[in-house]
């Protein structure tokens, strides 16, 4: 289940480029690029409406772009143009898993069956798609013993194993965030797409989501990338951060290059150009004092 960290390069997973998304007469996407390195996490920020949700949406599949090209490589080296692939193949042949900004898992079943759930193609491939198949199949037998490893493997990273037989609605808003994950996860992915995976939790929450995905690339060497406005988060886990504004990239560069950024900072607390050296020298005072900053 472990990872070789030595085996890991710095080639991009994906490469998004001079993506555009038109929506009638918006254009909420503008000529955007980006590489996301292998075993990173990369954050795309950005204010309330920039695009970044749009581009989560284009790269899994849900939008088709109107321009532009978006290429996942995998580690064996195989190439897929995700603006040419339906969502399904999208998650099932280049491997790329995502989770949404409101939380979508089947509430009634319960915490383990969500992520057997989420194993189904394999099991389905397994049992050869017969009735008997599921019945008298090793094979199928086999794969579903895995499956049950598997999930309990995610369940105990997640600290989600003393709920496994509950219903998955009965989780706490934090629990139920981590499921996600985990289930995601438990679909074997190059790339874990995650939209937000802080909104909403409590700082003890978010500390344990931060700790969830830093052991996520550290084990798995899976490549995360991640929306999120809680910069506390961003700042902690990222390697990389892209940021948004109105549809076009405004900086890329790691955290404190970003955060240190006139332009983010303009774009995040909305000032004139000719503010952001004086707000700069307020934020750095702060910082001096209180140890750490959020654009
Ligand atoms: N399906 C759609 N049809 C029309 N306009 C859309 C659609 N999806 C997004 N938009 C518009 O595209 C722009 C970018 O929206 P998007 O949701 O991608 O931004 P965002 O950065 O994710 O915002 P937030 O941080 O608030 O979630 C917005 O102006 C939005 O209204």
């Amino acid at each position: 289940m472990t990872f070789e960290t030595s085996t890991m390069t710095k080639d991009p997973i994906l490469k998004v480029e001079h993506l555009s998304m038109r929506f009638g007469g918006l254009m909420a996407i503008n000529d955007f690029s980006f590489e996301a390195a292998r075993g990173d996490i990369t954050a795309l920020i950005g204010p309330n409406g920039a695009g970044k949700t749009t581009v989560f949406n284009c790269i899994t599949g849900f939008y088709k772009p109107t321009m532009g090209m978006i290429t996942l490589r995998q580690r064996s080296g195989k190439e897929y143009l995700l603006e040419r692939l339906p969502d399904f193949e999208i998650t099932k042949q280049a491997k790329v898993a995502r989770t949404f900004q409101n939380i979508r898992m089947f509430s009634g079943l319960t915490v383990l069956e969500n992520l057997l759930v989420a194993q189904h193609n394999k099991l389905m491939q397994a049992s050869g798609y017969t009735l008997l198949g599921l019945f008298g199949f090793p094979a199928y037998r086999q794969a579903s013993k895995e499956s049950i490893e598997l999930a309990r493997h995610w369940l105990e990273k997640a600290s989600l194993i003393d709920r496994a037989d509950d219903p998955a609605g009965d989780l706490p808003y934090g629990a139920q965030r981590r499921l996600e994950i985990a289930r995601a996860m438990c679909t074997g992915p190059e790339l874990l797409c995650l939209d937000e995976p802080a909104a909403g939790l409590n700082p003890r929450e978010s500390l344990a989501l931060n700790q969830l995905l830093q052991e996520i690339r550290r084990d798995t060497g899976t490549s995360i990338l991640l929306i999120e406005h809680d910069m506390s988060v961003v700042m902690e886990i990222s390697d990389h951060v892209v940021v948004l504004e109105y549809g076009q990239k405004i900086s890329d560069g790691n955290p404190d290059f970003v955060k240190h950024d006139p332009k983010v900072i303009a774009a995040y607390l909305g000032v004139e150009d000719e503010e952001v050296e004086e707000v700069i020298e307020e934020i750095e005072e702060i910082e001096s004092e209180q140890g750490g900053i959020n654009p």
